[in-house]
């Protein structure tokens, strides 16, 4: 979108001379009154949180919406923090709402058919992508925040009052851990996949794998002993380690070419893996139909055919066999 008018001439992927995939940065930043950026850094001003002002625009398919919807599951913030949810396949037109598609819903703030109006609704003259998610203030009736990471922070720590489930993914002494997994495990796992799916040179390709499954080589390591990403408590970390994992074998293995490898090959991520899909709410939150339709339809440049492959359709309710390891899911979650 620029200017507030929507553009079907901009690049889908996005390049630098050397081929490698470029991402946008977001541009709505604000936070909620009380949340918790960092260890030291609560935010003291900006709206305050509340049950059924805020309202998320998500796709099933996108796992950085997927953050959001973990985070709200997680917690049990289904009854505070609304959801409308968007159709798998994004065309010429971007994110659009067709409610009489399984799983999708009608944009219930508005009615609107694009999630572009949205954007456009917050700012007339935005420009930029129109990503999801996207985190809707009702009452100022604006963009709060469309960066995930941000807004998985903001439900975590701004809404426990309102939270069906005591549980707390940025606890207290964990936090300075967690926030090195989110950075070191976003350019080579979470960007990873999508720096060699979308690289437009064998070199960009190339150097994309070698960090994603080194990485993958580590962290299978890794949660040989230690539960979680963060140690012996499901946090944060977790949450953005899981949704990528969980495209992995279905999508990035072959949609975007990351195929040394298949996550069900690695014992302890696959087990990993396996025991957060199994967390109480978190099944609610899966929709592999979606995340399949959505990559192998959304995507012409890189799968001309549209066609939707049939496997390899792991079993991510088979048991995980991490009972043994120290620590164990919130109380609530087991
Ligand atoms: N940095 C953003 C990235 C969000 C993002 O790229 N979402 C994708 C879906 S997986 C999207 O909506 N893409 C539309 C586009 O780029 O035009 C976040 O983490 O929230």
């Amino acid at each position: 979108m620029i200017d507030g008018e929507w553009r079907y001439d901009v690049e889908q992927i996005q390049s630098d001379e050397s081929g490698e995939f470029e991402r946008d940065t977001t541009s709505f930043r604000d936070w909620i009154a009380g949340t918790r950026r960092g260890p030291d850094d609560v935010v003291t001003d900006g709206p305050e949180p509340e049950a059924g002002r805020y309202h998320l625009y998500v796709s099933y398919a996108c796992p950085w919406a997927h953050r959001t919807l973990f985070t709200r599951a997680v917690k049990g913030l289904e009854d505070a923090i609304s959801v409308d949810v968007v159709d798998p396949v994004r065309k010429d037109e971007g994110w659009e709402f067709t409610s009489e598609k399984e799983g999708c819903t009608a944009e219930s703030q508005y009615g609107h058919d694009y999630l572009r109006e949205i954007y456009a609704e917050a700012d007339e003259g935005y420009t930029g992508r129109v990503t999801v998610p996207v985190l809707w203030d009702t009452e100022e009736e604006t963009i709060v925040n469309n960066e995930s990471e941000e807004i998985m922070r903001m439900l975590d720590t701004g809404f426990d009052a309102y939270a069906e489930n005591d549980v707390e993914l940025y606890p207290e002494g964990y936090r300075a851990e967690i926030d090195d997994v989110i950075d070191a495990i976003y350019p080579v796992i979470n960007n990873g996949v999508y720096r060699a799916g979308f690289a437009k040179s064998q070199g960009a390709y190339d150097d994309a794998v070698a960090d994603l499954f080194d990485a993958l080589d580590t962290w299978n390591e890794r949660l040989a002993d230690q539960r979680y990403a963060a140690g012996d408590r499901l946090t944060l970390a977790d949450v953005a380690m899981f949704t990528t994992l969980y495209r992995f074998d279905e999508v990035y293995h072959t949609h975007f070419k990351c195929n040394r490898r298949q996550i069900a090959e690695y014992e302890h991520l696959w087990g990993y893996l396996r025991e957060l899909c199994q967390l109480s709410g978190v099944e609610a939150t899966l929709h592999m139909d979606h995340v399949k339709n959505h990559y192998y339809r959304s995507h012409p440049d890189v799968n001309p055919s549209n066609l939707v492959p049939v496997g390899p359709d792991p079993d991510f309710f088979a048991p995980h066999g991490r009972d043994d390891l120290p620590g164990g899911p919130p109380a609530d979650l087991a």
